[in-house]
């Protein structure tokens, strides 16, 4: 189904243009002031609004805001005049997805912003829509509408039913640990217990002492007898997490209690029987630490039943964005605030980041902003994320090859680096910036606000 957008602006022209333009990707309603427009709108559930600012008997910021009341998440453009740059500029500080100038001179980069803008009314409801069939199932919230993580998810979905052992592999912070959850969630042991031990983060004895538990005056502390994981997971699921790291003593008992469903407590010898189905996860090459000596190779095949890839968030396109709404929601809840949404600069800023600390990383960098900031819009500056935007090699991504991006991308890259070290070049000062440039004032201020380089 197309998105729909509504244009409510008193110039035809610019209602044409906008209707042209985006008639072929959106279905585009069009008002001419704001009678029209407050119909339209409780007529239909848009998913973007290009508001003018100035309309004969309504100011279209005013109008917004009364849209928004209705409905917060409500992405919206306001089209303003350059004369009421400043106006537009504190309205997209208020939650404003962005304004644009009139007149257009740059028709790639209003498509541009619009697509931004859609995208992220996508996001809003995506997240909406699966959160509420995840609870249904009384699942974790797990993120992940990218074609990698869709294709992940029904991999996941098939696999949790069937009672085989699961291997998840993949980089820190992709969510190992909630996609075990999830299989736990979505299988037949459902309803039995769920118990998950990192295996990196534990001493040898104090682990094998949780896996196996003791009998009363095992070793010295065991002041009573204690069953172990592999007694408690009984009917249900074990987690093993970061099972690369498990000794080789463990990896040898392990392999026992997988080949015979039996063991015994430390300071027993009563065989104990137990069920358990074993999902382990790894963040390193179990095959390469098998090939390097550090992991028993019998052990290897009995956990690599079915070995799940879990992509790194570079690999999910359009996830970013999803994944920073659905976590500025969660820790606006959490830390009782209103902050966002994300204005476009700050869309473009998470996107361009290598998150090299993946899910995890994203994660922290919007905790960090909705406890430091007090509310209101999310801007670029206010991110800072913590991997720096550098390609492998130590260049800027500017110095990339051009042709592995989109025209528009590559385009919006060389902008940013072309206004950063512009500005950086004038001291700061914008009209040593514009004189340098050749760009007029006002038209260079509303490039550097994009940016995130100015805030006001
Ligand atoms: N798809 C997702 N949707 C929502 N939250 C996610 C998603 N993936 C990961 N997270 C969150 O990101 C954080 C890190 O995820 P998790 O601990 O599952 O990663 P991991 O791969 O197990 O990391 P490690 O290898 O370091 O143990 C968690 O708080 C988790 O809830």
């Amino acid at each position: 189904m197309l998105p729909k957008i509504l244009v409510v602006d008193d110039d035809r022209y610019t209602r044409t243009l906008i209707e042209q333009m985006m008639r072929k990707t959106a279905e585009v309603h069009l008002a001419e002031d704001g009678a029209a427009a407050r119909k339209l709108f409780a007529a239909v559930d848009f998913n973007l609004v290009l508001m003018d600012q100035r309309l004969p008997r309504d100011n279209g910021l005013e109008l917004l805001r009364e849209f928004r009341a209705r409905r917060p998440k409500l992405v919206a453009i306001l089209i303003t005049g350059f004369a009421d740059v400043r106006d537009a500029v504190a309205a997209v500080r208020e939650g404003l997805f962005d304004y644009l100038t009139k007149p257009f001179e740059d028709l790639e980069a209003l498509e541009a912003v619009i697509g931004k803008a859609l995208e992220l009314d996508r996001a809003y409801r995506e997240i909406d829509s699966l959160r509420s069939r995840l609870a249904a199932e009384g699942a974790p919230d797990v993120v992940g509408q990218s074609p990698a993580m869709e294709r992940l998810l029904d991999q996941i979905r098939q696999v949790a039913g069937l009672d085989t052992t699961v291997l998840l592999e993949g980089e820190s912070g992709t969510g190992k640990d909630l996609i075990a959850k999830l299989i736990h969630t979505w299988s037949t042991r459902s309803s039995k217990p769920y118990l998950e031990v990192n295996c990196g983060g534990l001493p040898e004895s104090l682990l094998e002492s949780l896996l196996f538990g003791y009998e009363k005056g095992a070793f010295t502390g065991a002041g009573q007898a204690n069953p172990g994981y592999f007694e408690k997971a009984h009917g249900g699921n074990l987690f093993l997490d970061e099972i690369a790291d498990m000794s080789p003593k463990l990896q040898s008992s392990l392999l026992r209690v997988l080949q015979d469903h039996s063991f015994a407590r430390i300071g027993s010898t009563q065989t104990r029987t137990t069920d358990f189905r074993l999902i382990c996860a790894t963040n390193r090459s179990l095959a390469g630490e098998v090939k390097a000596g550090g992991f028993r190779e019998d052990l290897y095949y009995r956990i690599n039943v079915v070995a799940v890839r879990l992509p790194p968030l570079r690999e999910r396109e359009g996830d970013i964005i999803r994944l920073a709404a659905h976590f500025l929601d969660h820790y606006n809840t959490k830390f009782g605030k209103e902050c966002g949404p994300f204005t476009p600069a700050a869309v473009r800023a998470l996107e361009a980041c290598r998150w090299q600390g993946n899910v995890r990383e994203l994660q922290h960098c919007i905790e960090r902003v909705v406890a430091l900031q007090p509310g209101g819009v999310i801007d670029a500056i206010h991110l800072n994320p913590t991997t720096d935007h550098r390609s492998e090699e130590g260049q800027p991504d500017s110095a990339a090859p051009a042709q592995a991006l989109a025209y528009q991308d590559a385009r919006a890259v060389f902008e940013r680096e072309y206004l950063r070290r512009l500005l950086d070049g004038a001291g700061g000062n914008i009209s040593e910036a514009a004189r340098l440039s050749g760009i007029p004032r006002q038209n260079l201020y509303v490039r550097m606000k994009r940016w995130g380089f100015v805030t006001d």
